[in-house]
């Protein structure tokens, strides 16, 4: 398997190096060449598998001949001792895919833990020290903490908005210490983001630093994403119903993960990107402009991205067709008030208490199906934890959450933290400082 770059398709680069210089020097963002086409029949056998067997399979088939059979069966089982289960809301017809059942509580675990066992892997060839950057608007920065904490020859910088994320996710990146370290930033997570490209650009930084993102810049990131679509198809694939997947989507990491696993092979048969105000796809898939914009807050913080960092990665795989993209993906987006009513709805509903980030996801689900008036398995991925939104969730619910053991335990702890401007230089100064 190699990679190139979006920007220069013509020359490419080997899966190491793709997974540990994360960025392209011209700024494009790696994709995998030639991006096997598995097919329908590789993906129904596999599909009701464990997490772990889905993982291996597709891992084995994309670098079974760059890593050793043994390893790879092994590193991708020590990444996923969890599973993603289908709840079913209204059977056969809308479910949620539960992704915040391993340590963090959120979707990007399934990413961070796949990443991070494959630099141990690799790292063990290496005596130098690997730099993550990573910029988060709440859950990757968790994630990421966890993933890596302890990793032997990694250390960890986590880039995050000033007070934009929630507490408890403000507590899962600054409280691991070790080789884990958090700068707080006077801004927005696309601040975070563009100071964090413009280090992997910064030739001073490159030439004595082996930096590398754990953001979904990095396909590696990426690629394990798939391994969900997979095990929820497997779960509702007896059905016998075209499946669509609802995407909650900041970054558009996560749907564009969907949609590569789709080019590969899995029968999906239409996505629906939900997000909340930071509306630059839904309203691109209407008027054909792609416009960014600065990011605005939300209480769906996680999602709070203007400049999503992956839309040049669905544009690639649509073809750079407009047409296409429209076939493929719908666009919805609520604001805040929309959210509570949709939460509380959903409880009322269906008796599942969503985080916001979730709640989105259903509710473009249900606007979908009634849009489309299409007979569909409706799955809508469930990105975090509601606990990890306690507050919010409490207010709208009228009734206390649970907060899992794991979670409740850094509420205790002291935040860490290192606060700078949004701008580079400071950025760099301060990280040259910790190094
Ligand atoms: N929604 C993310 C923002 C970063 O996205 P990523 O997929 O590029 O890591 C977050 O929760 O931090």
């Amino acid at each position: 398997m190699r990679f190139y770059s979006t920007n220069s398709p013509q020359s490419t680069v080997s899966t190491k190096q793709a997974l540990f210089q994360s960025m392209p020097a011209d700024k494009g963002l790696y994709m995998p060449t030639p991006l096997p086409t598995l097919g329908v029949d590789f993906f129904t056998a596999i599909a009701d598998q464990s997490l772990a067997d889905i993982g291996f399979a597709i891992s084995y088939a994309l670098f079974g001949d760059e890593i050793n059979k043994a390893d790879l069966e092994e590193l991708t089982h020590n990444a996923f001792p969890f599973e993603t289960p289908v709840i079913q809301l209204e059977s056969g017809k809308t479910s949620v895919l539960e992704l915040f059942h391993g340590p963090s509580l959120a979707f990007k675990d399934v990413g961070a833990r796949y990443m991070a066992a494959l630099m141990s892997y690799f790292s063990k060839q290496s005596d130098k020290e690997v730099n993550i950057l990573v910029a988060t608007s709440g859950d990757t920065g968790g994630a990421v903490a966890m993933g890596f904490h302890n990793v032997p020859g990694v250390r960890v910088s986590i880039l995050y908005p000033s007070g934009r994320v929630s507490e408890l996710q403000e507590k899962q990146l600054t409280t691991l210490g070790g080789n884990i370290q958090a700068f707080e930033v006077d801004g927005t997570f696309d601040d975070c983001q563009a100071i964090v490209k413009q280090a992997f650009v910064d030739a001073e930084l490159n030439a004595h630093l082996s930096l590398s993102s754990a953001n979904s810049i990095n396909i590696f990131r990426l690629i394990p994403q798939g391994f969900y679509y997979v095990s929820a198809y497997g779960q509702v694939q007896h059905y016998g119903k075209p499946v669509v997947f609802s995407t909650p989507s900041g970054n558009f990491g996560n749907l564009s993960a969907g949609a590569m696993v789709q080019k590969m092979g899995l029968p999906v048969a239409h996505f629906v990107a939900a997000t909340n105000l930071n509306h630059v796809v839904p309203s691109y898939l209407k008027s054909g402009n792609y416009l960014p914009q600065a990011s605005v807050a939300t209480i769906s913080n996680a999602m709070d991205v203007g400049s999503p960092s992956n839309f040049v990665r669905l544009a690639h795989l649509y073809n750079y067709d407009y047409n296409q993209f429209k076939t493929n993906v719908s666009g919805y987006f609520y604001d805040d008030e929309e959210t509570r009513a949709g939460m509380k709805r959903i409880y009322d509903q269906y008796n599942y208490v969503s985080c916001p980030h979730t709640a989105i996801g259903i509710m473009g689900l249900q606007d979908y199906m009634t849009d489309s008036q299409q007979d569909v398995m409706g799955i809508s991925l469930a990105t975090a934890h509601p606990s990890k939104f306690k507050p919010l969730v409490e207010e709208v619910l009228g009734h206390p959450v649970e907060v899992p053991e794991r979670l409740a335990e850094l509420a205790h702890r002291s935040k860490k933290s290192i606060p700078i401007p949004a701008e580079y230089e400071a950025f760099k100064e301060s990280f040259l400082q910790t190094v």
